[in-house]
């Protein structure tokens, strides 16, 4: 194999560890947290690749470096964003490092597999903003300790000099004169995180000052000196960083030495004003003129990427953090496809300020993905209140609903989404009934073990499930199938394949009732949390699968299918039968178990057991989903 493939592989196996929590990590040893440290200032990367990370506690506290005067312990995070490092801001954050651990704070050490509300907000983040986001925190933080061990936090009320005899960290202070414990402030962000960008500016919770914004107060931290006749070294006010006498800027934060205004904000400012002209300048349009203008621009964009020099593709722009104010309006998708696909995104984040820069850039509001969800039923799904505001003032149907026939109303209702009911009554949005819940009847299931549950095999613990399903049950099914429209099929496809999402949740509890059923005697349990299903329709006679494995599917809250389960709705007599395997390949000697489609029966194999299909001589229609072990 070439060895960039197995370099790759190696990456892609470190990534899924780290994001599914499975990692083995192991803490660093001082003299190597040392030397890290020691790489992060010689800007050497070569520890900082995600196969050598994931194998590493990178939320440990470490002895800080000399130049570090104001903590005791920190992490490798913490320093790489005072050091402005963006590039190992960012490889340490792939590692899913938390910017919320700190020495002495309530958030260390982290809580094992759950994420905090720091990493929740970071997840949904461009990683140019989270990056940001780690080097405003840790200016908050230097900010803190500095200023005089008096005044409240802003949330909870506490006084500084309290939590100090407590034993946690000073609290973070902003350029205004306010503080916040950190706690409060990730409590805050992660209530907030509907607005993603607006929560990661990390503003002050009183009056809503950026942290890297206007002056800060210098009396209390007597730095701002005139220049003296004989020059000396300087600490850098903003940072703390201790720079040769010469130097005129800071050479780890590049303020100027007397300025006590940072750049950056300059920018988000400016970016501000242009999101509110924006508004402002479609105030008098109707919104039908809106979605009318922004479509118009939609229409403009290709189908197709535009092709690029060859050359300017390999030369990829350095990686650098960025505001989440501007990172929000960048990257908004060159092709209709893509700008789509972010549009969609929207609808699930609720990111208004993303949301405000598409629409100016132009979208398609009716746009849909597979399973019929625009941005704004997605915003439904989410309880995105704020979100569907503003896409009904720029013209979205309220009422259009998904694959199924499920409308964005029914959906907030179903999920009890008040924040998301509110703005679609608000908007005018019809109230329409919920879909019936479907009639099952779990009293008297038939187990069957395909592969029991202490085999060795990949399938261990497959089964074959009858008479969960009643008729009733199994017609409303196929008429559910009947309503949904025939996705475009794909060269690889040997059946017609229609989506499905499940966001009233009617069959899910269905289904988890049959499986919750089926598997309470044997000590198992597998939950029904994916509300995506597919129905594949087989046609074509001599349409099957050839052997091959499932894939997972990753939910929202980052939870990845482990099990496949596929509810057979049709009789298909001769062929089509489900073949579970040993090994991927299509022999008499790998064949464990062959389960022949007949309607009513349910089939529940691992997603790693390899599987194929027999081609049909007849019609095979079947309803599949992801379920997951707990
Ligand atoms: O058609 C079948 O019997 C199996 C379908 C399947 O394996 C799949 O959709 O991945
Ligand atoms: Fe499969």
């Amino acid at each position: 194999m070439p060895k960039e493939t197995l370099r790759r592989r190696e990456q892609k196996a470190a990534t899924f560890a780290v994001r599914s929590g499975t990692a083995e990590r192991r803490p660093l040893e001082p003299e190597e947290a040392q030397a890290f440290f020691r790489a992060i200032d010689a800007r050497d990367a070569a520890g900082f690749g995600i196969r050598k990370l994931a194998v590493l506690d990178v939320d440990g506290l470490h002895q800080a470096p000399e130049c570090i005067t104001w903590e005791r312990r920190i992490t490798l995070l913490y320093y790489a964003a005072w050091r402005k490092r963006d590039h190992f801001v960012n490889a340490l954050l792939h590692a899913k490092a938390d910017p919320s651990v700190r020495d002495e704070g309530l958030r260390s050490p982290r809580p094992a597999r759950n994420e905090g509300p720091a990493q929740q907000l970071v997840n949904g983040l461009r990683m140019e903003s989270a990056v940001w986001l780690s080097h405003a925190m840790v200016q908050l933080r230097f900010r803190g300790k500095r200023v005089q061990n008096l005044g409240f936090c802003e949330e909870c009320g506490q006084q500084s000099k309290d939590r100090a005899l407590n034993g946690f960290a000073a609290m973070l202070a902003w350029p205004c004169g306010h503080r916040c414990c950190e706690d409060c402030l990730w409590k805050r962000s992660s209530l907030v995180a509907k607005g993603m960008s607006a929560a990661a500016e990390l503003p002050c919770p009183k009056c809503q000052v950026g942290p890297t914004s206007g002056s800060y107060p210098t009396a209390s931290l007597g730095e701002a000196e005139p220049p003296s006749e004989k020059k000396q070294d300087w600490e850098c006010s903003c940072c703390g960083y201790t720079n040769f006498a010469r130097r005129q800027s800071c050479r780890n934060c590049q303020v100027q030495q007397y300025s006590q205004a940072p750049l950056t904000e300059q920018d988000a400012s400016m970016l501000s004003a242009d999101k509110d002209a924006f508004i402002l300048q479609w105030q008098p349009l109707s919104s039908l003129q809106r979605r009318e203008a922004t479509l118009e621009r939609f229409k403009a964009l290709p189908t197709e990427p535009v092709e690029t020099d060859t050359k300017d593709a390999k030369s990829r722009p350095r990686f650098q953090a960025q505001h989440p104010r501007s990172a929000a309006a960048a990257k908004l998708g060159d092709t209709k496809q893509e700008r789509t696909t972010e549009l969609l995104k929207v609808g699930v984040s609720g990111d208004v300020v993303r949301l405000t820069a598409l629409l100016e850039a132009g979208v398609d509001l009716d746009a849909t993905n597979e399973y019929g969800q625009t941005a704004l039923f997605l915003a439904a799904c989410h309880n995105a209140g704020e979100a569907i505001a503003l896409l009904a003032w720029a013209g979205a149907d309220l009422d259009r609903t998904a694959n199924g026939g499920c409308s964005p109303w029914a959906c907030a209702v179903a999920n009890a989404h008040q924040g998301a009911m509110h703005a679609l009554e608000e908007a005018g949005a019809k109230p329409t009934a919920s879909w019936k819940l479907l009639d099952f009847d779990t009293r008297s299931p038939k187990l069957q073990w395909l592969i029991p549950h202490h085999s060795d095999l990949a399938g261990a613990g497959s089964c074959l499930v009858e008479g969960s399903f009643p008729e009733t049950c199994l017609r409303q099914l196929e008429d559910l199938f009947a309503s949904l429209p025939k996705a475009e099929r794909t060269k690889s496809c040997s059946s017609d394949r229609s989506y499905f999402c499940d966001s009233e949740g009617a069959v899910q509890k269905a289904f988890q009732s049959a499986v919750d059923e089926t598997l309470k005697d044997h000590g198992l349990r597998l939950e029904v949390t994916m509300p995506h299903m597919r129905f594949l329709h087989y046609v074509e006679v001599g349409g099957g699968l050839p052997p091959h494995v499932d894939l997972a599917r990753t939910d929202e809250l980052g939870r990845r299918s482990t099990h496949t389960f596929i509810l057979y709705l049709g009789n298909c007599v001769g062929g089509g039968e489900t073949v579970l395997l040993n090994v991927m390949e299509d022999t008499e000697e790998a064949v464990v178990a062959t389960v022949e489609p007949e309607r009513g029966r349910f089939l529940l194999f691992p997603h790693m057991c390899p599987h194929l299909a027999r081609p049909i001589t007849a019609p095979k229609l079947l309803l599949r989903l992801g379920l997951s072990s707990p």
